[in-house]
């Protein structure tokens, strides 16, 4: 056969655009139909849209409403047919993610063994070399956690007590001297200047001296925005990185471009702060004493950027989150009366008075306190400084959660604002109630996930405990008399809790007063 070149035409494409127009709706109702249907996650319980698209749940990250939305969500997609009477226990989120809230399943995610390691997403949050607390790779955590964990056991604390009641007190003189002078003291700041010192102190020999300045810094802005600027990070991660590289001055791409700095400029500290200690120990070679760090020096395969980048995960872990919890526990024990009278009447009777030469009492005696116990995991519930899900990545061959086999690379997520407000193991979760810890149950033990769990169980959590018990009685037997102020307009607007990476109250303020006669 001969083909007459000039008249072959070939396949003609269309040239009316409503038929393109056409075409690509078609292409796109394929995809989207292919994904709601053949979705790894299609057949778990959850709002339509996000067989699709995270957007909706992004939105509510960036405005630090996440937990709330992901709550209401497990209020709503309760298992039918089932005697089931608390909220359902699992719900997608995003097309290849789902949020577990059945205590249950989150010990099977967080066992010790780790199989369900740390989602990419933890990627977005440190730029560069991963840190402790961001690493995904468990070869790479396990070396560090190595070397870090023994100086904040319980044991290796014990001689660093002395350093850390010596900032305590300092704090409640500063907070003393700011009630005398403005009516009021700043709770908020006082337990981040308080905070900061201590784990300065015991990293780096005593740098930032905040309690002595007084006054917030940049150093102390950038400390307060972390928990909010983790979230803008993570929930653009391209475009971050991108506006790293190309600083871009448009108003929408601020937030972004702000959570770039505070990321460099809390790296700069740690590099400063590591660069003081090595300047100390070189100068005073006898007296320096042994850092939270210390292994870190002796271990040849840490280089000095692995340090830095560990340095920075201990600055923004050990202070922010330790602040909010204090502030939220005076605040919310200063808002029960009852819960105030009978706390102040514990420490009052079991705790001596201070004397001249002596502060009063000891760690070891505070240890004791029933009642300040039930308080802190109360506060802890309600309040948890790290609120905002966990993301985890199945294994292959992962146990059923939730009765569902769950693909593996999928993402589960967990959150403590959830677990903490399951009213199956916390009945009327809403309300500050510290009685419910007196004999907890093992479901309430399974979900209280205030310091994560498993193998990437907060490294921090009994330098954590340490500082709020002490920091809590030493507070309620100096001021005994405290209320929640009302000068420069405080109200409880202010403690409005924003739902970050990290709790945030609104007004970013918390001032207290002791009660006028
Ligand atoms: C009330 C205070 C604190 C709370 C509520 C808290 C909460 C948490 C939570 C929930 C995690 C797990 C995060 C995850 O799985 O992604 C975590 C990890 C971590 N925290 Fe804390 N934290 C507190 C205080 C501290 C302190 C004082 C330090 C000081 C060193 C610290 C250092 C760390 C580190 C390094 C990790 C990462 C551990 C790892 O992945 O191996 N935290 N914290």
């Amino acid at each position: 056969m001969v083909i007459d070149k000039n008249s072959f035409k070939g396949p003609t494409l269309p040239d009316n655009p409503l038929t393109w127009v056409a075409v690509i709706l078609l292409v796109v109702a394929m995809k989207l139909s292919h994904i709601a249907l053949r979705g790894s996650l299609a057949r778990l319980p959850g709002p339509w849209h996000t067989k699709f698209t995270s957007a909706v749940y992004t939105y509510h990250q960036v405005r630090g409403q996440a937990p709330i939305y992901v709550h209401s969500l497990h209020a709503k997609y309760v298992v039918l047919g089932t005697d089931l009477t608390g909220p359902g226990p699992i719900v997608r989120t995003a097309p290849h993610e789902a949020d577990v809230s059945d205590p249950a399943a989150v010990q099977a995610i967080y066992r010790i063994k780790g199989e369900f390691l740390k989602s990419p997403w933890y990627d977005s949050l440190v730029l560069g070399t991963p840190n402790v607390f961001n690493a995904t790779d468990p070869n790479l955590h396990r070396r560090r956690r190595r070397l870090l964990s023994q100086p904040l056991s319980e044991s290796g604390l014990r001689g660093l007590i002395p350093i850390i009641d010596g900032k305590i007190q300092k704090a409640m003189d500063r907070m003393a001297s700011e009630m005398q002078d403005k009516g009021a003291a700043d709770m908020y700041k006082w337990w981040l200047f308080m905070a900061t010192d201590i784990i300065g102190a015991l990293s780096f020999g005593d740098c930032f001296r905040m309690l002595d300045k007084g006054e917030k810094n940049q150093y102390v802005k950038d400390l307060e925005s972390t928990g909010d600027t983790f979230m803008v990070r993570a929930a653009f991660p391209c475009l971050t990185e991108w506006i790293r590289k190309v600083p871009v001055p448009f108003v929408p791409l601020a937030s972004l471009q702000a959570a770039n700095e505070v990321e460099c400029r809390t790296m700069n500290y740690a590099h400063e702060s590591l660069q003081w200690h090595r300047r100390l120990v070189e100068e005073n070679p006898e007296t320096t004493v042994p850092t939270l760090f210390s292994k870190f020096y002796h271990d040849k395969t840490i280089t000095a950027r692995e340090m830095e980048v560990d340095a920075q995960a201990y600055i923004i872990g050990g202070s922010d989150t330790l602040s909010k919890t204090l502030t939220y526990l005076v605040w919310a024990v200063c808002r029960h009366p009852s819960v105030k009278e009978r706390l102040v009447r514990e420490i009052q009777q079991r705790l001596p008075l201070a004397s001249q030469q002596r502060s009063g009492f000891t760690d070891a005696q505070v240890r004791d306190l029933p009642y300040l116990a039930m308080v802190i995991e109360e506060t802890l519930r309600l309040y948890p400084a790290v609120p905002s899900a966990l993301p985890r990545v199945v294994p292959p061959e992962a146990p059923e959660l939730c009765g569902h086999r769950l693909p593996a690379g999928a993402t589960v997520t967990t959150s403590a604002y959830c677990l903490h407000r399951d009213p199956t193991a916390f009945p009327d979760p809403e309300r500050f109630l510290p009685e419910r810890w007196q004999n907890p149950t093992k479901r309430m033990k399974d979900a209280f996930m205030a310091f994560g769990g498993g193998s990437r169980v907060c490294l921090g959590m009994h330098l954590a405990r340490l500082e709020i018990r002490l920091a809590a009685a030493r507070f309620f037997h100096r001021f005994p008399d405290v209320e929640i102020s009302n000068l420069e307009g405080m109200s409880d607007d202010d403690m409005e809790a924003q739902w970050y990476f990290v709790l945030t109250p609104k007004g970013k303020r918390c001032l207290v007063q002791q009660k006028r006669a």
